[in-house]
């Protein structure tokens, strides 16, 4: 790509005597354009007039080798300024509204004149100029103008409420002109600039203002003045060879009424202030159009009555929110099969099925209805812990984009010690298809006896696990990081990382969130009993029985009953069990086919015996890939041989028959202690101790594989 030029454009650049103004006009000059350089030869007060600032940058220019006049009109005689360029060139092309003056005085002292000198320069004279020049502009079919505004403007500034004032009045100006000059190629943009000159020499600090070079700002200008920029009505801030674009931004707000017949009250605005402040999901709006019409999408629910006390919360997420909740629940690359749940790229790339409870918890965090929930109350958050959660999916879930979540109170139990605050969530996608349910039960600590009810029919009920010792643990360690990291998928409760309001609450120590402790759970049961396919999740419920600290180790026992896995988690170090009354429903357990789908997957559906040593194989492949060698397992009947399979511990691999080859070792069972197996009478591991499970051939193979299968007995 070539030098962009501006060989035959005229640019009329004001205030060009010094500073910005000054570095505009020379880099135009210098890249073939004709330039007018305005400048009053005021102080920067406003005061005093001289031709020798605009006589010096002209000289400059020509000494370059470029073209340029002088005009030392004010800005205020606009058309005198633009007058100059036609009579010495005959046309002009780009206006850059640079010229301006200070008068700082905090707003009690502002008089009227330094409100009225200030607005003169900056807002009437870029108006007056562009005044001037706009009809050419229209003429010829093309036209750049810039306005120059200051983060004063945009953000105020103490001592300068006259110039703030005119700063942010230029950006108005520029956006309506940018809408009407866009069908005749007439753009308008704001520049934003921080720059070394007159107006900041003594207000920035020397070494801030040291790098503040108006040369570095000068390229962004002439880039947004140039025939092949498209940027139109843009506001762009720039220094220190820097450059970015500012938006105003609108929150997703909140109606404060639900029936177009109902009045607005101070109180309704109250209840829905939280709502109508929370910028989670913000949004720039890119035209009058946009904004009237969110108005009347409004309305629109409103009289067609869809909107309920239930209000809209909007989840916008990315494939980066999957990743990063993936790692806040322990995903790693230390298991090759979680690859899919932190890179994009992978070609199973999936959510972990609790990433879904995500715009639940955004919903309820948005909404104010949990603080006014308890009769006579006021709920704090210091006062929260997660008691309960249940999630169902109803449909095919997005990998990205919105999904749309309403909550609802159903039931506020008394439970003594605290209050137990029930709350349905359901999440549609973008149709209004319904896709999640989740349910959350809040515990309110020291917030019951408030003369409520103990029970209730709400919540959906937890499951006792069966009892028997476990069918397969698998443990994980949690990071002293763990919450840390956790809480950028949204939960920013102070609790799990802030030791002062641990302590508030009532911990010794920032404790973990109940939902990391569940996502690593679910993490675990989708690798044992899904062959890692967190699509086979239907629903899963948990209670958080004790909290978590950062750093623990967690062990999840898993006993399969049909499709359904109860679960229940421990902190290995205490030995208290944190999760319980848990279970998933999985659609189909995956846990008989083979880890290599390049082997067609036998019907083991039955076959406990089966799941046991695959779960050992899926649990950990790398240990068994380690322990290697094919062994053949066998089931006899009367003594003879029945059936047969073959895992291939190296490979991951397990299937039905006989392994090509002879097999290293051999599992015998009898096909009675099979059929006891199959019918959870007898436990695998015990029948293992027992020696009802037989090993033979291959003894350092056997030996191998027996810890695996001993250490699994023991828990
Ligand atoms: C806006 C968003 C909403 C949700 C936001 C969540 C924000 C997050 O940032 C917060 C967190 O993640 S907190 C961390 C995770 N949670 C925990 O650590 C809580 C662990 N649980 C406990 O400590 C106790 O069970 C405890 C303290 C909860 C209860 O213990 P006790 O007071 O000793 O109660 P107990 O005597 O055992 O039982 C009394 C009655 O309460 C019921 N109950 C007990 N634990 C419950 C629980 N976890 N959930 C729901 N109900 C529970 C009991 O069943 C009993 O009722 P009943 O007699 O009728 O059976």
């Amino acid at each position: 790509m070539g030098d962009l030029r501006f060989d035959g454009r005229v640019v009329v650049v004001t205030g060009a005597g010094a500073g910005l103004g000054r570095a505009y006009a020379l880099l135009f000059g210098s890249r073939g354009a004709k330039v007018v350089v305005n400048d009053l030869g005021g102080g920067r007060h406003g005061d005093g007039k001289s031709s020798s600032a605009a006589d010096a940058v002209v000289e400059e220019i020509k000494r370059n080798g470029g073209t340029a006049v002088a005009d030392y009109n004010s800005v205020v005689d606009g058309e005198k300024v633009i007058k100059t360029a036609l009579d010495n060139f005959g046309r002009v092309d780009v206006l850059i509204n640079n010229a301006g003056i200070l008068r700082d005085k905090s707003f009690a002292r502002i008089s009227d004149q330094d409100w009225d000198l200030v607005h003169a320069v900056h807002l009437k004279g870029s108006f007056k100029t562009t005044q001037a020049a706009f009809p050419i502009f229209k003429k010829q079919g093309y036209g750049r103008i810039i306005m120059t505004s200051s983060n004063s403007g945009l953000y105020g500034n103490f001592g300068q409420a006259n110039y703030s004032a005119a700063k942010m009045g230029l950006v108005g100006l520029a956006s309506t002109i940018a809408i009407e000059g866009a069908k005749n190629n007439i753009h308008c943009n704001v520049i934003v600039p921080t720059a070394a000159s007159r107006l900041t020499e003594d207000i920035l600090p020397p070494d801030l203002y040291a790098e503040l070079k108006p040369e570095l700002i000068a390229p962004v200008v002439a880039y947004l003045c140039h025939e092949s920029c498209t940027e139109n009505g843009s506001i762009i801030e720039s220094a220190a060879g820097w450059a970015g674009k500012c938006q105003i931004i609108r929150s997703n707000g909140s109606l404060l009424r639900t029936k177009i017949t109902d009045g607005v009250s101070v109180e309704n605005v109250r209840d829905k202030w939280q709502k109508v402040t929370s910028m989670s999901n913000a949004e720039h709006l890119d035209s009058i159009q946009e904004a009237t019409g969110a108005l009347m999408t409004s309305l629109d629910s409103l009289r067609s009555g869809e909107v309920k006390d239930e209000e809209v919360d909007v989840y916008n997420f990315t494939q980066k929110d999957i990743i990063l909740y993936a790692l806040g629940v322990g995903a790693s690359l230390k298991n090759p099969n979680e690859l899919k749940f932190i890179y994009e790229n992978d070609e199973d790339f999936s959510a972990l099925p609790t990433f879904y409870i995500m715009p639940a918890m955004q919903a309820m965090f948005t909404s104010s209805k949990l603080e006014s929930a308890i009769p006579g109350k006021t709920v704090s958050l210091a006062q929260i812990l997660h008691g309960e959660q249940y999630i169902e999916f109803l449909g095919e879930v997005p990998k990205e984009g919105k999904l749309f979540s309403k909550n609802s109170i159903v039931e506020v139990l008394d439970k003594g010690s605290g209050a137990a605050i029930v709350q349905n969530i359901e999440t549609f996608d973008e149709q209004g298809n319904l896709l999640i349910r989740n349910q959350t039960v809040a515990f309110v600590v020291g917030a019951g006896n408030f003369g409520g009810s103990r029970t209730g029919t709400k919540a959906i009920p937890c499951q006792s696990k069966p009892p028997r010792v476990p069918d397969l643990s698998l443990t994980d360690k949690t990071t002293i990081d763990q919450a840390a990291l956790y809480r950028l998928s949204g939960d920013t409760n102070p609790l799990h990382i802030d030791p002062n309001m641990a302590v508030v609450a009532g911990f010794k120590q920032p404790i973990l969130h109940g939902l990391c402790t569940l996502g690593f759970s679910i993490r675990l049961l989708v690798r044992a009993y899904a062959g890692g396919d967190p699509s086979f999740v239907k629903a899963c419920k948990a209670r958080f029985m004790k909290p978590v600290i950062p750093g623990q180790t967690l062990r999840v026992d898993f006993w399969r009953e049909g499709s359904r896995i109860h679960f229940e988690t421990s902190v290995v170090e205490t030995n208290t069990v944190v999760i319980g009354g848990a279970y998933v429903d999985l659609n189909s357990v995956k846990v008989m086919e083979p880890i290599n789908n390049s082997v067609s997957a036998p019907a083991l559906e039955s076959d406990a015996v089966f799941q046991f040593i695959i779960d050992q194989v899926k649990a950990d492949p790398n240990k068994a890939k380690s322990i290697g060698g094919v062994f053949l397992y066998k089931i006899t009947k009367n003594g003879k041989e029945a059936k047969q399979w073959t895992m291939d511990l190296k490979n991951a691999k397990v299937y039905e028959g006989a392994p090509e080859g002879k097999p290293s070792t051999t599992l015998t069972i009898a096909d009675e202690d099979f059929m006891l197996l199959a019918q959870g009478k007898l436990q695998p591991q015990a029948a293992f101790m027992k020696g009802k499970l037989k090993i033979t051939g291959n003894i350092m193979l056997a030996q191998k594989l027996a810890p695996i299968l001993k250490a699994n007995a023991k828990l």
